[in-house]
């Protein structure tokens, strides 16, 4: 979908931002860029919608060189969302969310009914339509930037650390909308981050880039967790490099067995066979349980098996009633496996 071909720029003050850069970034995929701070990735992104224009090189959208087509009508077809969701403050959630329909000339009252339907789409409650930026929290404000950049519908969305203003919780609730949404849309996005874990969760493939806008490695999440190309790679992925990895494999292969009776630990259900915590058999101390489903990760099957004083992880099934234990031993050789696979089969 997006293809950049040996693209170099450098700025009149004489700065290489982006150093013959060569990449695609496949249709329906996510493709995530980092690096350090002025590594060249915000550049690279508006390379794509004629923000900034490469002084050399080619760069393709849909097979077409985004030099030979008009830059107003190119932004239009592309969505872009930034940090600080950059709404306009004197118009109201609803009027900018449908900004760029009224720019393709949709007519007010069909632009209005497709932002109405996009509130619904990012997770807001229909009144949020008619306040004013200034009254949204900020995770909320970057929900109406998501819509208004998906309100033309555009195949490719560009994405300049849109959650880099939020708190750890919403920053979290924001990237599983993204995933949502993009499992039912697949668009093509290009997606800027500084944070790597970020990178992991969301990316089809990570872009990593050094100063002086050198791309080092391009791959999938867990290829470039198993086998970083070089040192700066390895140290930019950082000391937990092995148990991002486990964050990418799910629980669903690793065996379980039924509910230990006699030992030190009873897990205790409710009447539905819910777990609601761990008892000693003297009766007199209990433990909080996490239940994990198939679809948990590997890492938070090994911190739950940690946090669990029978070294055990309760499994439930959607409705979140038991379907059996998995033991400490059985994840960590699972874990093993995984690094295993990861650094050989790719
Ligand atoms: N308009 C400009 N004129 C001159 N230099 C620029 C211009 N825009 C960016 N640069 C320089 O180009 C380099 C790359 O900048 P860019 O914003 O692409 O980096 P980045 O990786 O997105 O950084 P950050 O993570 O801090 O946002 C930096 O050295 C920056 O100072």
């Amino acid at each position: 979908m997006i293809q950049f071909d040996t693209v170099h720029k450098r700025f009149p003050n004489g700065t290489t931002a982006v150093h013959d850069l060569s990449l695609e970034m496949p249709e329906g995929g996510v493709t995530v860029l980092v690096g350090s701070s002025g590594c060249g990735k915000t550049t690279t992104l508006r390379m794509i919608n004629r923000m900034v224009d490469p002084t050399s090189g080619t760069i393709r959208v849909g097979g077409k060189d985004v030099l030979e087509r008009d830059a107003a009508e190119l932004r239009r077809s592309i969505g872009y969302v930034i940090q600080q969701s950059g709404l306009f403050p004197h118009r109201t959630v609803l009027d900018n969310i449908a900004t760029v329909p009224l720019l393709l000339g949709w007519g007010r009252r069909k632009a209005r009914a497709r932002a109405a339907e996009l509130l619904e789409t990012v997770g807001l409650a229909a009144d949020a339509g008619k306040r004013y930026p200034h009254q949204l929290s900020g995770g909320q404000q970057q929900r109406v930037g998501v819509a208004r950049a998906l309100a033309a519908d555009p195949p490719v969305l560009l994405m300049d650390e849109p959650f880099g203003a939020v708190d750890p919780v919403v920053r979290t609730q924001l990237q599983d909308e993204l995933l949502r949404l993009q499992k039912e849309l697949s668009k093509t996005i290009v997606f800027v981050t500084h944070d790597v874990d970020e990178a992991v969760r969301l990316g089809d493939q990570i872009a990593i880039f050094r100063t002086g806008g050198h791309l080092v490695q391009c791959a999938s999440p867990a290829e470039l967790l198993a086998r970083p190309a070089d040192d700066f790679v390895a140290d930019f992925l950082g000391a937990e490099r092995g148990l991002k990895l486990l964050s990418l494999e799910n629980l669903a292969e690793v065996p379980q067995g039924p509910a230990p009776e006699g030992g030190a630990w009873t897990l205790v259900l409710d009447e539905d066979r819910r777990p609601r915590s761990w008892r000693s058999t003297s009766g007199d101390t209990t433990f909080p349980v996490r239940p994990l489903r198939d679809g948990d990760s590997l890492l938070a099957a090994l911190n739950e098996s940690i946090a669990s004083p029978a070294g055990l992880v309760a499994r439930v099934d959607a409705q979140g009633a038991l379907t059996g234990v998995t033991s400490r031993d059985d994840i960590h050789e699972h874990a093993a496996r995984a690094h295993g696979t990861a650094s050989v089969a790719i």
